[in-house]
């Protein structure tokens, strides 16, 4: 943990909470009811890119506020432990761009999970991607320049949004590569300007479930805020537990409040965490 982060006391929140921008340009106030809640009895589950993070031009140039690092490890004190990141990502990932912070994690989209910071990574033991249709899969960034491959071993990224015009053009690519059957047990996500493909039989719902079996989240109640279509699943799981869903960039089935932007997430977190006395950003 950072040295520099102070400690502070668990306690009941009661925040009059940041303002988000309406439809129409104005600010309105959150609603009420997700401005109280009992740091006792709740945990919070962070999807990271788009909802945390601003989306940068490629996935290693994102970039993480001294300010939420700050407000995420007086969460973590605050809840005793009960605050996860949820994300497409490694764990070894989420570490490196969280540096020195370290969070409870489901990555790979519940291919991994670590309950506490310092523990140990389970891995699922599903089979990673094969060796010949990762190979055809890497291929696909030879269609034109700005095409990314992210080989994160049990899954595959196809990130577009440097060359929007070939968004057709891979998935067409990947519609081919997956004749015969190959991609029988896999799942192709087309999100924002990137084309998920991992294996089935797990996702961040099931991520979610796990966590929720752990001492530190069990019994509490889970608030999961996503912003893109691998978060489907995590936002499906929280009736198992009374949970709340929050959107981010657009309301999604199983969200009850949207915000903006990840900034209003940010702004959010740090008034809840009570350290939004700290100037911009
Ligand atoms: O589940 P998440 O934590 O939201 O991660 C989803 C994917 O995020 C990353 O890609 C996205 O963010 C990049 C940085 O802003 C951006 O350049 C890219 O266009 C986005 O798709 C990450 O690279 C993926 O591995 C994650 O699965």
């Amino acid at each position: 943990m950072p040295e520099t982060l102070t400690k502070t006391t668990s306690a009941d929140v009661d925040v009059v909470g940041p303002s988000t921008p309406s439809s129409d340009g104005k600010r309105a106030s959150l609603p009420a009811e997700m401005l109280k809640f009992d740091l006792d009895r709740t945990a919070i589950f962070l999807d990271v890119d788009g909802t945390l993070l601003d989306i940068a031009p490629t996935p290693l140039e994102v970039y993480v506020p001294a300010q939420l690092r700050e407000a995420l490890y007086a969460l973590w004190q605050q809840l005793d432990g009960a605050i996860a990141f949820i994300s497409g990502r490694p764990i070894a990932e989420l570490d490196r761009i969280f540096d020195p912070l370290r969070l409870p994690a489901v990555g790979g989209h519940g291919a991994e999970i670590r309950f506490l910071p310092k523990g140990e990574i389970r891995r699922s033991r599903i089979a990673t991607l094969d060796d010949a249709l990762r190979a055809d899969f890497a291929l696909i960034s030879k269609i034109g320049k700005g095409i990314i491959v992210e080989d994160k071993g049990y899954s595959l990224a196809i990130h577009y949004r440097q060359a929007p015009e070939y968004g057709g053009e891979i998935m067409k690519n990947v519609v081919e590569i997956c004749k015969n059957e190959r991609c029988d047990s896999l799942e192709v996500l087309p999100g924002k300007l990137v084309v998920e493909i991992k294996p089935g039989g797990y996702d961040k719902g099931t991520g979610l479930r796990e966590m929720m079996s752990a001492e530190t989240f069990k019994g509490r109640r889970p608030i999961f805020i996503g912003d893109d279509v691998t978060d489907n699943a995590a936002f499906a799981a929280l009736p198992e537990f009374d949970g709340t869903g929050f959107s981010v960039g657009g309301i999604v089935k199983g969200a009850t409040f949207n915000f903006d932007g990840p900034q209003d997430v940010r702004a959010w977190l740090q008034r809840l965490a009570g350290v939004d006395h700290m100037e911009g950003e």
